[in-house]
Order: structure tokens, then C-alpha cells, then sequence
């Protein structure tokens, strides 16, 4: 095993957090990340004058500054607590913690489905009014990887394939994905992300359980290591 694959596989934790602990920490941390979030769309889009861009350069300097006296030195890991209850927070596609993910719910059901209906903002432009074509993979990559472990069968994209079929809009969006079929530790799962007019990109990905996550049958793993 690589010296990086041993450290990744360090920031797999249980932390025996309850689940009253770990609602108490959402609701403090997730209002912090929505203002973060907000607060990078301000940063695009305000047309205020030099003294108040200034003034509120200043009261973000102030904030850093309360927020840098206890820091983990990161990255956040995944965490799981005393319930099994998983904590992805740092996870740069729908981490709770994590202002530059875009604002992902997921739903899921154990046959292999996740679904999200949410909102993206002119942060997320790639094309003028449109969506990045890469906020759309990520968002998919998301979708399909969440929809292979809801269904037990979880990985790491091997293959992702996407089929741009109509530019995406800025604003609301919905995303779905579910499993197709399992090949042994090859999870396959197709999905899409729709507009308001329909269907904007199709996706199709190859998930696979790595060869250090794998133990005797590794078909039947249902929970990442
Ligand atoms: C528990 C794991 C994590 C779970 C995370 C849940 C997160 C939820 C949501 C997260 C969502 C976001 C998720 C993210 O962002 S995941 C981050 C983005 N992905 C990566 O960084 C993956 C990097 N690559 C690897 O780690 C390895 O190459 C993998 C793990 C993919 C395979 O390396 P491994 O050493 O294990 O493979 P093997 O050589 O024993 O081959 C085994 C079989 O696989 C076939 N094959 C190999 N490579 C590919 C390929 N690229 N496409 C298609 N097929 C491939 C191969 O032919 C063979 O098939 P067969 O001959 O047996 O038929």
C-alpha cells in the first residue's frame, strides 16, 4: 500500500459523535457555509462603491480572523458517528461544510437511487447565463456515485461519460441517478440533469470499489471502508 493511499484511508473515521452532536454541529456549521456561499455571489455580483467594498473587506478580515483560532489542518475526511450516521461535510460537490459545493441535498432509496432538486446561482456560470459544463459533471459525478452506494454497491468514478444534449440554465435544476447494473465491484449507474425545458445532460459512469477497499467478497461491501 502507497503512503498516500495509507493516509487516505486515515481520514475514514468513526468518531462516535451521537446524533444529537452531530444535528447540533449542522445547525451551527451549515448557516456558516450558506453565508459563505451567499457571500461569493455578493463578491460577483455587487456594484457597491470603493469605501463600502473596503469597509466590508474589512469586517471579512475580522471574521477570518475569529475563525482561524481553532482550525483542523485538514482536509475534513469522512466521518461517521456513533448511529453509522456519515458525515461527508468537506465533499466538494454537497459537503455541508463546504461553501464552494453547490447547494446539494440528496434523496435516496436503497434500490440504487439518489435525486436533488436545487437551485444554482451565477457563481456556477460557464457560458454566459448558462451553467459551467463542469459544474454539470460534478454535479452528475455526485449524483451517480451517491446513487451506487445508496444502493450498497459503492466506488470510486472509474469512467464517466457525458452527453451535453442542451445548454444547461442557471437557476432551478433537478438531477437523478440510479444503478443500472453490478458487475462484481463494477457498479454501473446512468443519470441526468434537467432544466425547466427538459433533459440538459445524460450521463452514464463506471464506479469501482478500490483494491484497497476490497475484502474476501467484495460484492457484497455496502459501506465504504
Ligand atoms: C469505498 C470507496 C469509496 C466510496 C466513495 C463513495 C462516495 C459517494 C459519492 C462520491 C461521488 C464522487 C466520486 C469521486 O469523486 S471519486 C474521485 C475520482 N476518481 C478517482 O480518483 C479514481 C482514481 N482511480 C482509481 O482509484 C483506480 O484506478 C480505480 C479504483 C478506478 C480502479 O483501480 P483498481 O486497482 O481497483 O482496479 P483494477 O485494476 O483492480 O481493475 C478492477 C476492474 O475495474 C476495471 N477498471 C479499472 N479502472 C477502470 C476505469 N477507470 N474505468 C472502467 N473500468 C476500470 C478493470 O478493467 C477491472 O475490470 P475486470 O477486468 O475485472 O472486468
Amino acid at each position: 500500500m502507497t503512503d498516500s493511499i495509507a493516509q487516505q484511508q486515515m481520514l475514514y473515521v468513526r468518531d462516535e459523535m451521537s446524533d444529537a452532536e452531530i444535528a447540533e454541529q449542522a445547525d451551527l456549521y451549515g448557516p456558516l457555509t450558506d453565508s459563505v456561499r451567499e457571500l461569493i455571489e455578493l463578491a460577483l455580483l455587487t456594484e457597491v462603491d470603493g469605501p463600502e467594498v473596503r469597509a466590508a473587506q474589512e469586517h471579512l478580515e475580522s471574521a477570518k480572523q475569529i475563525l482561524r483560532t481553532r482550525v483542523n489542518p485538514g482536509p475534513y475526511g469522512v466521518r461517521w458517528g456513533a448511529s453509522g450516521q456519515k458525515r461527508a461535510w468537506g465533499n466538494a460537490a454537497a459537503g455541508l461544510r463546504n461553501a464552494i459545493a453547490p447547494p446539494l441535498v440528496f434523496n435516496f432509496d436503497a434500490d440504487g437511487r439518489a435525486w436533488t432538486d436545487f437551485h444554482l446561482g451565477s457563481a456556477y456560470e460557464g457560458p454566459a447565463g448558462l451553467t459551467h459544463g463542469g459544474i454539470a459533471a460534478l454535479v452528475l459525478d455526485q449524483a451517480l456515485g451517491s446513487a451506487a452506494e445508496a444502493g450498497g454497491a459503492p466506488g470510486m468514478t472509474g469512467t464517466l461519460n457525458l452527453r451535453y444534449l442542451r445548454p444547461t440554465p442557471l437557476g432551478a435544476l433537478h438531477a437523478e441517478a440510479r444503478i443500472d447494473r453490478v458487475e462484481g465491484i463494477k457498479t454501473i449507474v446512468t443519470g441526468q440533469l434537467s432544466g425547466p425545458d427538459g433533459v440538459c445532460v445524460e450521463a452514464e459512469g463506471i464506479f469501482i470499489l478500490p483494491r484497497w477497499a476490497r475484502g474476501g467478497d467484495s460484492a457484497k461491501v455496502s459501506d465504504p471502508v
